[in-house]
């Protein structure tokens, strides 16, 4: 994963006092767009770092992104005039953050890398991090340099320490929003430039551990770190992590708390930075799915949208496509969380969606896709922009796809077998027809505008709603939730011309 992409900036080197709580917890609010609400400085990111950090890229009204008017104009042509917007929360929101480790012992960087360069610049003040990221990236600066460990050097490639991933948790329930927020627990993960755990430099990272675990674990003053993992890459390219993951101390089992469930996940899979901005796009998603609906989350990561799905809506069935191999585990653990009255057939497969996307769509009313900044896989696309076709051939032949049936390649097969499955308790009809609503949430603007106007333009789908989210306040990112129904649809714009039309028509009759 590229890191420049992904990281941000940070806050005080220690857990926060209230009052600079007090002002990270400013409630999110919701536009209704069609208005300017008022650009005040008390919407400014005010970071030290924002000149040289590549993280932010505005820093004035970060309740208004600088493409929310372009996203507002582009959904208003499409006929959707009450595209609403959350804020989400301004400062303190990034939960998750990769951070490169350069410098040297007694002078660590960790941060990012300056615009178009590989330079590090040193973020401990972020005003994007949860506060106690930059905490742990404080504790981490003086394990660092009391242990002697080498940070990495990518001209030399030396150097032990490469990067960092620090993951806020804030699953404690049983306690008042604020308090929650404030006690969040990290989960460090330390990139070393090493093979293995067998490798001669073990020692130290064991010992960087052991001085995380002291510091800020239970039996500190500040209860900080929930647990540290180590992922071992030697690789000489900007891939952040290797495939080797060992778990060193703390819990195993990192869980969060979003869109109604308990839900896990593995410092190797993905997860959403922003929690709370994560959570409100869940309870809008809800919204739009009918009870006991059989549903498809496409590109489903650890599956929370999926299972979050199950839980509210009690969906008849939920079918996960995951790439990553990685995120299997996590999503079996959330399943383990589900409430026992849950009776829905659940399943998870790790595939590309890309590969005979057809296969995932059918038999499910909703499908969600939810695909990397790049926006939808070409095959998929074009599966979504010919599905009218491909029912009314299914109907023909009478066999929904006959294709699947005759499949004879080994790994279609294999990827079309659950890595996970439960069945439900009830024994329900299956069914061979393909989603007549479409959800697609976007966290690249440019690729969804593309795949927006490819899809309507197939004339399979139009567009209903759209909401936004502001998942990255401070850059030019826009969260986006659409629903698209199949067929034409009545356009909002011809709607209105024919009521004008019928007003005329009875002026007329009653002259
Ligand atoms: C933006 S994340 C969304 C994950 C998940 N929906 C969530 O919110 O936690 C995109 C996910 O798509 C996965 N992915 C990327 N390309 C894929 C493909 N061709 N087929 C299946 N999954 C893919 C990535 O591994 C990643 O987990």
């Amino acid at each position: 994963m590229a890191l420049s992409l992904f990281s941000f900036a940070a806050q005080p080197s220690q857990l926060v006092n209230s009052r600079e709580a007090h002002s990270l917890l400013k409630p999110s609010t919701l536009l209704s767009v069609s208005a300017n609400p008022n650009s005040s400085s008390a919407c400014a990111l005010q970071c030290q770092h924002f000149d040289s950090c590549s993280g932010c890229t505005h820093q004035w009204n970060l309740h208004r992104p600088v493409v929310l008017d372009e996203v507002t104009e582009f959904f208003r042509d499409l006929g959707v005039s009450d595209f609403t917007f959350d804020t989400c929360r301004l400062w303190g929101w990034r939960c998750r953050a990769k951070l490169a480790v350069r410098g040297s012992s007694d002078k660590p960087l960790i941060g990012l890398y300056e615009e178009g360069t590989h330079n590090v610049v040193d973020i401990p003040l972020c005003r994007a991090h949860h506060p106690n990221i930059n905490a742990a990236v404080e504790l981490l600066k003086q394990g660092i340099a009391k242990l002697d460990v080498q940070p990495y050097d990518e001209d030399s490639r030396t150097g032990e320490l490469r990067y960092v991933q620090m993951a806020v948790t804030l699953h404690n329930t049983s306690l008042p929003w604020s308090k929650r927020y404030i006690s969040g627990r990290v989960q460090i993960t330390l990139v070393w430039n090493s093979r293995s755990e067998n490798s001669p430099s073990s020692d130290k990272l064991n010992a960087l551990a052991q001085f995380l675990w002291r510091s800020g674990g239970p039996s500190s003053n500040v209860h900080l770190v929930h647990s540290v993992w180590a992922n071992f890459q030697t690789s000489s390219n900007n891939i952040i992590f290797g495939n080797r993951w060992r778990h060193l101390l703390g819990e195993r089992d990192f869980w969060e708390h979003v869109g109604g469930i308990d839900v896990s996940l593995a410092p190797s899979s993905f997860g959403q930075a922003n929690t709370r901005a994560f959570d409100s796009l869940l309870r809008k998603l809800q919204t739009y799915v009918p009870y006991g609906t059989s549903f498809t989350d496409l590109y489903a990561g650890a599956g929370v949208i999926g299972l979050s799905l199950a839980v509210a809506r009690k969906c008849r069935s939920v079918k996960c496509v995951e790439i990553n191999k990685e995120a299997k585990v996590s999503f079996e653990k959330t399943i383990s969380r589900l409430p026992e009255s849950i009776d829905s057939s659940i399943s998870w497969h790790q595939a590309d969606t890309s590969n005979e996307p057809l296969s995932w769509l059918e038999g499910s009313d909703v499908v969600v896709v939810d695909p990397p900044r790049k926006g939808l896989d070409p095959p998929l696309l074009d599966a979504l922009q010919t599905i009218a076709s491909s029912e009314r051939k299914a109907r023909l032949s009478e066999s929904s796809s006959p294709k699947e049936k005759n499949e004879k390649r080994p790994w279609v097969l294999r990827a079309r077998e659950a890595a996970v499955q439960i069945e439900s308790k009830t024994t329900w009809e299956k069914s061979s027809s393909l989603p007549q609503t479409l959800i697609y949430i976007s966290c690249g603007w440019e690729s969804f505008k593309e795949d927006c106007k490819s899809l309507l333009s197939s004339k399979a789908w139009h567009l209903e709603k759209a909401h936004g989210f502001n998942f990255f306040p401070g850059t030019q990112s826009i969260e986006i939730l659409a629903v698209f129904k199949r067929g034409q649809g009545t356009s909002k714009k011809k709607k209105k011309t024919s009521k004008k039309k019928n007003k005329l028509q009875s002026q007329y009759d009653q002259n």
